[in-house]
């Protein structure tokens, strides 16, 4: 046991620790703004990358609505010279809630990329659930190691075709810095591996081993998260390397979709501020200045995963588009939203970033992806660090 005053030491948007009272908090606010529903049973539910972001909400969101058991699969460090990430102590208080709320769900800490994992999980749910009802993978990951092959594949945030500078936001003791940040053409290699990395492949296996061992349960339900996001961010997004993966899972639901039993969709999601999306150029100045026009309207991840958790479950008609996506990003892409945002992307200098975007906002985001900054936690006081990695009986 090791009580500590930890504090944000780091740089850029990374934190070398992480808070485990401001993750606990964190997700115990997560949880009081979901308004239960009450199933007739209750759905059992595998979350890839069910630590942080959308995949953290969607666990949540699952738990505390609809009653879901199941298993949270994420990549996360536990306690050692400096605390465990923020996912460690995220994962342990979830885990937490869905005991309280009478829920079998179990955490699983490994590389879900590994076909070990795949069987780990796999024996959990067949030894405790017999089947499952939802698959959501909503994984973001800078590398893949195919067990298959051994190969590791490197994701790339690199352009399509041209170079393409972009208008960034930096800090500097907390004070918001307009910065440009320059991003080079990806090669067709950098593409491919891209694509092995954050495409649809590694999601086809969990589906393909879940049906080889016959673990979906009637009516199977599978969905991936994708984004499309603003013009403003297409040439480092959409058009860009990370895009071309993007349309490889899109494709790949398209796909599995095509299989008895099976039903596939990618969920275009909003914008968010995550440990993901902070470390890609640009994306932190856009958020900022989305938060800026849109304010309480900003469409959470909590409240995106319940739109997604009624849709799935049939209470909401789902809102698919003429691709057959889930859309839950229609607030940002509103044609008015956008025009004002990029009215203000053209208009930011340094002289007024710090009011016309959103900078403050987004820097308090940021800590808290690290469990800093949130209000009822007493950031003077001792907390202890090493939390075990939830286990359960
Ligand atoms: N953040 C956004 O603005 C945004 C918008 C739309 C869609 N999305 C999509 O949502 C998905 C999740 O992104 P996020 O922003 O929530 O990311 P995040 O960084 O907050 O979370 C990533 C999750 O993946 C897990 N993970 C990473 N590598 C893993 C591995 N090898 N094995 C098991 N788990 C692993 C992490 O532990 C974590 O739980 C991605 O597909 C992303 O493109 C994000």
């Amino acid at each position: 046991m090791t009580e500590r005053v930890i504090k944000p030491v780091g740089r850029g948007f990374l934190f070398l620790d992480s808070h485990p009272a401001g993750c606990e908090q964190l997700v115990r606010d997560l949880t009081a703004q979901v308004e239960a529903r009450t199933p007739d049973k209750h759905p059992v539910a595998l979350v890839i990358g069910s630590s942080s972001g959308y995949g953290l909400a969607a666990t949540i969101a699952g738990l505390a609505r609809y009653g879901i058991d199941g298993v949270g699969v994420s990549f996360e460090k536990g306690p050692a010279r400096r605390t465990a990430t923020a996912g460690w102590y995220r994962t342990a208080a979830t885990a937490q809630y869905a005991e309280q709320a009478g829920r079998k769900f179990h955490f699983v800490n490994a590389d879900a990329f590994a076909d070990t994992t795949k069987d780990e999980v796999l024996d959990l749910v067949a030894k405790e659930f017999g089947a499952v009802d939802y698959l959501i993978y909503s994984v973001a990951a800078p590398r893949r190691v195919d067990p298959r092959t051994g190969t590791t594949y490197q994701s790339a945030l690199k352009t399509i075709g041209a170079p393409y500078t972009t208008k960034s936001i930096a800090f500097e003791d907390g004070e918001p810095q307009l910065t440009e940040a320059s991003l080079d053409v990806a090669t067709d290699e950098e593409i491919a591996e891209t694509v092995q990395v954050m495409g649809g492949e590694d999601w086809t296996r969990w589906v393909d081993a879940l049906a080889e061992r016959k673990l979906l349960n009637d009516g199977f339900s599978t969905v991936a998260l994708t984004y499309i996001g603003s013009e403003l961010t297409g040439p480092i997004y959409r058009q860009g390397s990370i895009g071309a993966a993007k349309a490889h899972l899109e494709q790949t639901a398209k796909e599995l979709s095509e299989r008895d039993g099976v039903r596939a969709f990618t969920s275009v999601n909003g914008a968010a501020v995550t440990q993901a999306s902070s470390a890609i150029p640009g994306i932190g100045l856009y958020v900022s200045l989305l938060h800026k026009v849109l304010g309480e309207k900003m469409q959470t991840p909590i409240q995106q995963s319940i739109a997604l958790w009624d849709q799935l479950t049939g209470e909401q008609t789902p809102d698919l588009d003429e691709d057959g996506r889930l859309r839950l990003d229609r607030w940002e892409l509103d044609p008015a939203v956008q025009a004002a945002v990029k009215e203000q992307w053209d208009a930011v200098t340094q002289d007024n970033i710090a009011t016309v975007a959103d900078a403050a906002w987004f820097f308090a985001e940021v800590r808290r992806l690290y469990g800093f900054d949130v209000d009822g936690v007493d950031y003077d006081a001792e907390t202890e660090v090493d939390v075990e990695w939830p286990t359960t009986a």
